[in-house]
């Protein structure tokens, strides 16, 4: 096996292969759109053959700004919010070792990635800032509208505190922006400044843009191969072309199966994984289904749980609380380092009959254990099957749930490519702090206070 792979076999009882097979011709035609852009949201396709059009010398530059970036910095702090740092902190955290943050200088291969400007919390930025303060540090400042304000507040922030420590020379060298070719902030006072820049397709959505420099600087500088990467998914956008048929589409199965079940009353999906390290990987994909389909209230609301930790919490919920959930669970093979349980002879802790056997196996039978009464329970499960958590098959994996989403989307009857509803927190937060070109919406805000 080497590609991901869709288990269904846990639908039988909530779904038939017949359902979903009645469904094969609307989730064809609906693939066929994203091809075709002949529906709503077309100039917003640039994702759907990106793979296999990011070239040789795309891949260059990219490794380029990394080694610079690799070679002034101890630590690279990713300035920005939703599909400006998801995608690659998803990536990073999947393919790196979990206490990579805590290893020595001296034992270090890349730089400590650093997050900012994904949150408006004082107390955060003041922390970060002092970290940084004796580190070497650089900035990949990352926003596709470049007016977004979370981003912009923690960027004003370390630019100072870099160019106060460093001097402007330097500061430049360690500095790279991700934005628009022409418009916004960010574009502007990059330009001025003199940065690096890279830019961010028009027709690529910040929640689709992680095979973009958005998440591949990021993910290059954190010593991970960004061409594995790319061919994984490559090889899925080759394996969903409109003419690959339905049986074989795994996103499209995935797309029809989830709005299937949603018509039928479960109206949560809960993406589940058995690996901390994919905790990432779930809010980027809650991004990616949350907007693409939630408006016109409509929608499946993407939720998630890392296993087994939140059995401990929100397992009593998932196996006995409303049904309107199903699950959607992340597994993987192999596991990539070996740790066996060890003889003791006491056996105070009544584990030897554990002995000798890996602790990967006994997250299997979790796994399996759990998947088993869950379905009792009355959820819906559907296995994604990674074979190893590596380069390619984190690619395969980005590739097949963009392309779902896309499917999906348009099975839904919405333009999955919009996200009209997050204005309206931004314009009473810039309202209520009286940003100029607000006024009479401060004045209406403010009577209702
Ligand atoms: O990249 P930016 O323009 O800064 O946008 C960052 C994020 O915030 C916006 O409000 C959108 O809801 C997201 O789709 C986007 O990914």
């Amino acid at each position: 096996m080497d590609t991901i792979q869709l288990q269904i076999k846990d639908l039988s009882g909530f779904l038939s292969e017949e359902d979903i097979l009645k469904q094969s011709a609307q989730a064809a035609a609906c693939n066929q759109a994203l091809h075709n852009g002949s529906r709503e949201g077309n100039d917003f396709l640039g994702w759907v053959d990106l793979p296999s059009s990011i070239t040789d010398q795309v891949l260059r530059e990219i490794e380029d700004a990394a080694t610079v970036l690799r070679t002034h910095c101890d630590a690279v702090v990713v300035v920005g919010i939703g599909g400006s740092y998801l995608g690659a902190r998803a990536v990073i955290d999947a393919l790196s070792s979990s206490f990579d943050w805590l290893q020595e200088k001296e034992d270090r291969k890349n730089p400590v990635i650093l997050y900012a400007g994904n949150n408006i919390s004082e107390d955060y930025l003041y922390e970060l800032m002092r970290y940084l303060n004796d580190k070497r540090f650089g900035i990949i400042n990352i926003s596709k509208s470049g007016t977004t304000t979370e981003p912009a507040i923690a960027f004003r922030l370390l630019k100072d505190q870099l160019e106060e420590k460093v001097g402007k020379e330097e500061a430049r060298k360690r500095i790279v922006a991700i934005t628009d070719a022409s418009k916004g902030a960010l574009r502007t006072l990059a330009d001025t400044e003199g940065y690096k820049t890279f830019v961010i397709p028009d027709n690529v959505g910040g929640r689709y843009s992680v095979l973009t420099p958005v998440g591949l600087l990021p993910i290059a500088v954190a010593g991970i191969d960004i061409r594995k990467l790319v061919a994984g998914a490559v090889e899925i956008e080759k394996a969903t072309v409109p003419s690959t048929s339905f049986d074989y589409n795994l996103p499209a199965i995935y797309a029809v199966i989830r709005n299937e079940l949603y018509k039928r009353g479960k109206k949560i999906e809960i993406l589940v994984n058995y690996h901390p390290k994919l905790h990432f990987l779930a809010e980027w994909w809650k991004q990616l289904y949350g907007e693409s389909e939630g408006k016109e209230n409509v929608g499946i609301f993407p939720a998630a749980v890392d296993f087994t930790t939140d059995l401990h919490s929100m397992g009593q919920w998932i196996q006995e609380g409303e049904r309107t959930i199903f699950e959607t669970v992340i597994t993987i093979g192999e596991a990539n380092e070996k740790v066996q349980i060890p003889h003791d002879d006491k056996d105070l802790d009544g584990l030897n009959y554990l002995e000798g056997k890996r602790v990967d196996e006994v997250n299997k039978m979790a796994e399996l254990g759990t998947r088993i009464a869950h379905v009792d329970g009355g959820v819906p499960n559907l296995t994604i099957e990674i074979p190893k958590l590596n380069e390619k098959y984190i690619g395969q994996l980005i590739y097949f749930f963009e392309k779902a989403c896309g499917i999906s989307g348009y099975l839904l009857g919405i333009n999955p490519f919009d996200q009209p509803g997050v204005e309206a927190y931004k314009k009473n937060m810039f309202a209520l702090l009286e940003k100029p070109g607000f006024e009479e919406a401060t004045k209406a805000i403010k009577a209702r206070l």
